[in-house]
């Protein structure tokens, strides 16, 4: 089979995720992540139990000088100030491949501008849910906020009530766009690929949003040339610790610890076995 027709079968990417995972595993990229103050020990916890190296630094007096030294880097705007922009606008001007996460981008206008002017440099990938998506998409705070039962953070769309939204996102921006939901989708604007790994309790820890897009971080730094391919092993992945921590968790609090244990122990068997990663068109 040509690489083409290998990319559809299941197991050529349940075998590509280990492959990447194992690639995190065994080169600990340094990840530099510009994320808000809510995400960072649950995202800096998920990096490290991937084996990648999480830096939480955002001082503009640092980053010029840091950013060009991390292998990827993570911007996102969940707990956006003034002060912050300076810092995600360097380190996404650094040279390094970077992914945005537009949290709550509907919530205002300048939170609204702020994502827009971020897009305009090109991350490689845009990881959102699907309420964030469809704001990118419309390019206006007041559209989506006004249209729908606007929830803050948390989505009030499913992924695929996003989905065109994405393709043409991904079209008109060039990065590859990533919805969320209890199935991912991931598009570079003409191919669509799902991951139907995770459980529905997931969206009650905060923040694991979050640390799924600081994951696809990791996986682009050690596959900068497929983002699409990055973004969907990453995310099928940590909804597969997700599987796995379920099966001990009582809760949100301990599916949040089994999750990252889970994450921790991952082995090639569970991988390549149970990673639901499908081409969609
Ligand atoms: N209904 C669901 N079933 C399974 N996994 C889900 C579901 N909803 C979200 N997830 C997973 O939870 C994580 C957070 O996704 P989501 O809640 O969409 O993002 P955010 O936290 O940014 O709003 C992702 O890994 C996603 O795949
Ligand atoms: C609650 C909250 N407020 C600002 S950022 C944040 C965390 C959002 O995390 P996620 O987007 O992963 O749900
Ligand atoms: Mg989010």
């Amino acid at each position: 089979m040509d690489d083409g027709e290998e990319r559809k079968s299941p197991a050529w990417w349940g075998r590509r995720a280990w492959e990447l995972l194992s690639a995190v595993r065994a080169r600990a990229p340094l990840v530099q992540c510009i994320t808000n103050l809510v995400s960072m020990d649950i995202a800096a916890n998920a990096l490290l139990a991937a084996g990648a190296s999480p830096a939480m630094l955002h001082c503009i007096r640092e980053v010029p000088e840091f950013a060009p030294r991390c292998d990827s880097v993570c911007v996102n705007v969940g707990t956006l100030s003034e002060g912050w922009l300076p810092s995600m606008r360097a380190a996404a001007s650094a040279g390094r491949p970077w992914v945005l996460d537009p949290v709550a981008a509907a919530a205002s206008k300048f939170r609204m501008e702020a994502c827009l002017s971020l897009l305009d440099l090109r991350p490689a990938v845009v990881r959102g849910n699907a309420s964030e998506i469809l704001a990118l998409a419309s390019r206006s705070s007041a559209a989506a906020a006004a249209g729908s039962n606007f929830k803050g953070v948390d989505s009030s769309h499913d992924s695929g009530d996003a989905l065109q939204a994405a393709k043409a996102l991904a079209q008109s921006t060039g990065s590859v766009i990533a919805v969320s939901g209890a199935v991912d989708y991931i598009t570079d604007g003409e191919q669509v690929v799902g991951a139907s790994n995770g459980v529905a309790l997931m969206q009650k820890i905060t923040a694991t949003g979050c640390a799924v897009t600081a994951l696809i971080t990791a996986f682009v730094a050690v596959e900068p040339s497929d983002a699409l391919v990055a973004a969907a092993c990453a995310l099928a992945i940590f909804g597969l610790a997700g599987e796995i921590g379920m099966e001990s968790a009582k809760g949100p609090a301990s599916l949040r610890m089994h999750l990252i244990d889970a994450l921790y122990g991952l082995d090639e068997q569970t991988v390549t076995s149970r990673v639901k990663i499908s081409i969609e068109s």
